[in-house]
């Protein structure tokens, strides 16, 4: 079996999240859900949370779904790296995307959302696709919809083809040779920890003409909408733009929108691929501002490095579950 899904932007003036159609039970609900590598719980927002707590977001009903099962005593409780948690129980039920069908999965029904939550008017809930090792549903921890299915796909890979202001795919169970030009470059991954962990050979700033070999370990994060590094990598980037600086009270790099801005180049074993400088001009700070946020900001505080959306929408990224797992990266 093989499935392909659009990975919608939340937004349609800067790229803050995608959301891909997916429906749950019987008859299907259909709710639109933010994929996430970096994490491996799916859940949704539902008919047992507060009200209040809902502000527009398709919810889950499983009382109105014939093959819903509870999960008897079973609860599931998570945190973000931008603070945002949830956390509910846990019914089994039918679950498709793109043309694939779970029987049975495991689908975590929030009871509480936090604030940012609730705010994200077009998130009605994630699906990690993380390693299930990372499942944060207790007693007994739940596969992720990607495992389940894996013994049915084609082949036991999912890509990722996200694009800037613009709707990409999910695809699972085969690699697309249209959605990419030249060669897939695979990089092997740590599987221990429960990210897709991989190690970048380097970057530059601008052009690839001066790349530094430099390792980078970090995670390829489909949920996390910018680019983490380590701190003498941001620098000898905002060095090169005109009124950048550091700001706590934005938390973070931000510069003179109007500020000329070089493009970043990363490396992946022998491969190079450079994120254009329209995506690291992320975001004004507040409505209307002449001040932008960068799409590129310090992992000094994370304790590890993360390649978001603004790295991944420069390249058509291969998820490879076989054994040992890999990532691949290839120009498109
Ligand atoms: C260590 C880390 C992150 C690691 O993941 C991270 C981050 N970056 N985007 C997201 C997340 C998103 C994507 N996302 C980003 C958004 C931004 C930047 N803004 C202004 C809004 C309104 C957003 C929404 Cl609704 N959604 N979602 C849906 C969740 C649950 C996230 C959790 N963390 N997260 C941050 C900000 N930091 C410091």
């Amino acid at each position: 079996a093989t499935g392909s899904a659009p990975a919608v932007p939340i937004d349609e003036r800067f790229d803050i999240a995608y959301v891909t159609p997916v429906t749950i039970g019987t008859p299907p609900q259909t709710l639109m859900l933010d994929f996430d590598t970096g994490s491996s719980d799916l859940w949704v927002f539902s008919s047992h949370m507060p009200p209040f707590q809902v502000r527009g977001q398709e919810i889950y009903t499983p009382d109105e779904s014939s093959t819903a099962r509870l999960l008897e005593g079973h609860t599931w409780s998570i945190m973000y790296g931008d603070g945002s948690a949830s956390r509910g129980n846990v019914y089994v039920d039918t679950f498709a995307v793109g043309g694939l069908t779970v029987l049975n999965q495991a689908v975590q029904t929030a009871q509480q959302v936090s604030a940012s939550f609730t705010s994200a008017t077009n998130i009605d809930g994630l699906v990690g696709l993380g390693f299930s090792t990372l499942n944060t549903v207790r007693p007994e921890s739940q596969l992720t919809f990607f495992d389940n299915a894996k013994a049915s796909l084609d082949n036991p890979v999912f890509t990722a083809d996200l694009k800037y202001m613009a709707a990409g795919t999910y695809d699972f169970g085969f690699i697309d040779r249209a959605k990419y030009t030249g060669e897939i470059t695979y990089v092997p991954i740590d599987p221990d920890p429960g990210y897709w962990i991989f190690t970048s050979s380097g970057y530059a700033v601008g052009a690839s003409s001066n790349f530094s070999a430099t390792p980078i370990i970090g995670i390829a994060d489909t949920g996390t909408s910018l680019v983490y590094l380590p701190t003498a990598v941001l620098t000898a980037y905002y060095r090169q733009v005109q009124g950048a600086t550091n700001s706590r009270s934005y938390g973070g790099y931000v510069f003179p929108c109007d500020s000329a801005l070089p493009s970043f180049t990363f490396g992946v074993g022998e491969e190079r691929f450079t994120i254009p400088a329209s995506y690291i001009r992320y975001a004004p700070v507040t409505e209307g501002s002449a001040t932008c946020f960068g799409g590129l900001q310090s992992s000094s505080e994370l304790g590890i490095n993360i390649w978001g959306d603004v790295a991944l929408k420069a390249a058509f990224v291969v998820f490879d579950s076989r054994s040992p797992p890999r990532i691949g990266w290839a120009k498109k």
